[in-house]
């Protein structure tokens, strides 16, 4: 078999990508930067890269010896560095190819991590704020080398020339940018300096600022981060982190907890909210690496269940993607979550042992974070939930306190139930927790493993009616005239009345209505509408006589007994269904329309019937 010959064909001949440099900045600008402000990031991150090259090349040169300095004076923006500098034939290689970065070279490839930059795009930014790049720059490796002269154009052209060493005498780089009309914004001497401090406040090469108004540069990082300072006292140093918390995040953190995983080479402080933010609201997080801030919504660094801190932190080994401003989900990252979530979960430990005035203050305000993280947290339930508070027959108050009284912990499935049911419970010597808020029935059901003593049962309509004073055969018999009445008119609702004596005598009556019994009554209503077709018949197979609401007219009440003697049937028909509107209105539970309807009718109707009586 022979092959084709395509190579005496010349259109099949290799040729090579054209790229439309401005197509390619455009795209940056809109897909990758958020802003055109980043260009001063990149020129800074390219700085201190060469200077971390140059101190790989001189390690024994003193911390301080190389540094960067950014100049600004309305005209152009100039970023010089020490750096490891570049010869003509770095120049044709790294600053003239799109994609190509000496930092991930071969021949370093193990030193990649010492580097922020890797992706050889990051100078096409400046092409957001100026149509030039010009550089000049002179090698450290090859010190004999002239200096080099490279100037770069929006349009995709680019010039590259040797110039005398007089040129630039020390090794290193200056890149200067003339900036275009529209991006004065970007480029004003003060817009430059506030932006060299918000990327690289923490930087760890020297780096300054001048304005071009004569005197030395202003320092753009004249102190380490806050956590790499000493201090006189452990008391001096929290207080100035949590001043450092202040300054970045606008608020006076409840607890500053010091961050500190040496394997990845990261420090920083988490703040504590002072105070509660809505539940799975998840706060960004202040990033640097090796110094550069990469970003300020940083999600990912800690777990969801963390919303209760900001964290401000610098790390040495996480890698930012190209557009710097978010982290790779690597290994490395995930790690460093689940590290930074046992710092956080130390702290809880801690402050429950040993600081009970800085918990209770943790817990006002997040005890929300709290239960949500206990609910899948054994250590943490085991630690914090007798100290968490719940909505109780007692008031507000923790479930330690509120198991001491109670030995036995009943807890309702819903907020309404818990309505209906908590004045009569308490009265009568029960102790209920609202079990209708997110994760508390759960948490409330859990208690046993923390208190073996005490034991929780969830409170059924049955087991608060076991509780209600029956009344004696007497009043029963009286009443039965009326309590068949007011059964009759409240027929319609699958609503049973009884008649107890309970306390609080102010109480007329209390609606006893599981979700079970409501679920059931519109099952039933539905069989009915649908009766003789299949779905009719299946829903009437499914219908289950037990749950049925029921209304406990109170004995003790002074209206229920004024109710008990009405002879008219009208009128004890009328004050039957308005016990029932006033009772499903107290347990705020939403109305059906027939309900909304009754009330409204009863209301009318006794207002008819007092007028009446006054003419
Ligand atoms: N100040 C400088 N000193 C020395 N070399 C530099 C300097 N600025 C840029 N370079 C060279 O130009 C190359 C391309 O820079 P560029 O900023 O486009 O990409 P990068 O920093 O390598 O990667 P990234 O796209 O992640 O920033 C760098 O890899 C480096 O070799």
């Amino acid at each position: 078999m022979t092959l084709p010959e395509t190579a005496a064909n010349p259109s099949a001949a290799d040729r090579t990508f054209q790229v439309d440099l401005r197509g390619l900045v455009d795209l940056l600008s809109h897909h990758l930067y958020s802003s055109p402000r980043v260009y001063l990031r990149e020129l800074l991150q390219n700085a201190v890269d060469a200077l971390t090259a140059r101190y790989a090349l001189e390690p024994a040169a003193p911390a301080d010896a190389f540094g960067v300095r950014l100049y600004a004076d309305g005209s152009v923006v100039r970023v010089e560095d020490d750096g490891v500098g570049l010869t003509e034939a770095d120049v044709h290689r790294f600053l003239a190819t799109i994609g190509r970065s000496s930092k991930r070279a071969e021949r370093i490839a193990e030193e990649r991590g010492d580097f922020i930059g890797q992706f050889g795009i990051g100078l096409l930014s400046c092409f957001l704020v100026a149509d030039e790049i010009h550089v000049v720059s002179r090698s450290a490796r090859a010190p004999g080398a002239p200096a080099v002269e490279w100037r770069g154009r929006g349009d995709g052209s680019y010039t590259v020339r040797t110039l005398p060493a007089s040129a630039r005498p020390r090794p290193g780089t200056t890149v200067t940018l003339t900036p275009r009309g529209d991006a004065g914004e970007w480029t004003r001497p003060a817009q430059v300096h506030a932006l060299a401090r918000h990327f690289g406040s923490l930087l760890r090469h020297p780096v300054t600022f001048d304005d071009g108004t004569g005197g030395p540069g202003a320092p753009v990082n004249p102190e380490p981060a806050p956590w790499a300072r000493a201090y006189p006292t452990p008391g001096t140093r929290s207080r100035a982190l949590a001043a450092y918390g202040e300054e970045v995040f606008g608020f006076t953190p409840l607890d500053t907890i010091e961050l500190d995983l040496p394997a990845v080479g990261l420090k920083g402080i988490a703040c504590v909210l002072p105070e509660a933010v809505p539940a799975g609201r998840r706060h960004g997080h202040r990033v640097h690496v090796k110094g550069m801030l990469l970003s300020e919504q940083a999600e990912e660094i800690l777990p969801e269940w963390a919303f209760f801190v900001r964290c401000v932190i610098d790390a040495e080994s996480l890698r930012p993607t190209a557009s710097r401003e978010s982290l790779y989900e690597d290994d490395t990252l995930a790690a460093v979550r689940d590290a930074l979530a046992e710092r956080l979960r130390a702290w809880i430990a801690r402050a429950a042992a040993s600081d009970p005035d800085l918990l209770a203050r943790f817990l006002q305000a997040h005890h929300l974070a709290v239960k949500s993280l206990a609910v899948h947290d054994d250590e943490i339930l085991r630690m914090l939930l007798p100290w968490l508070p719940f909505e109780t027959t007692d008031g507000h108050t923790t479930l330690d306190e509120f198991a001491r009284t109670h030995r036995t912990v009943l807890v309702t499935s819903s907020v309404e139930e818990f309505r209906q049911v908590a004045a009569i419970a308490s009265a009568a010597g029960l102790g209920v927790v609202n079990g209708g808020y997110t994760y508390d029935r759960e948490l409330v059901h859990r208690l046993p493993e923390v208190r073996p003593g005490n034991s929780v049962a969830d409170l059924d309509p049955a087991t608060l009616t076991a509780h209600l004073d029956p009344v004696d055969r007497e009043t029963e018999l009286a009443a039965s005239a009326y309590l068949a009445r007011a059964r009759d008119a409240l027929a319609v609702f699958d609503c049973d009345v009884a008649l107890r004596a309970f306390q609080p005598a102010s109480a007329p009556a209390l609606l006893v209505d599981s979700r079970e019994a409501r679920h059931e009554r519109t099952r039933s209503q539905l069989a009915r509408e649908q009766e003789g077709g299949l779905w009719g018949d299946i829903l009437g197979a499914l219908r289950q006589e037990a749950p049925r609401a029921q209304l406990i007219l109170n004995q003790l009440n002074p209206l229920v007994r004024a109710a008990l003697a009405i002879d008219e049937p009208e009128l004890a028909r009328t004050s039957a269904e308005a016990l029932y509107g006033q009772a499903a209105l107290l347990s705020r539970r939403p109305l059906r329309p027939a309900e909304s309807s009754l009330i409204n009718r009863s209301f009318l109707d006794l207002l008819a019937h007092a007028l009446r009586k006054d003419s």
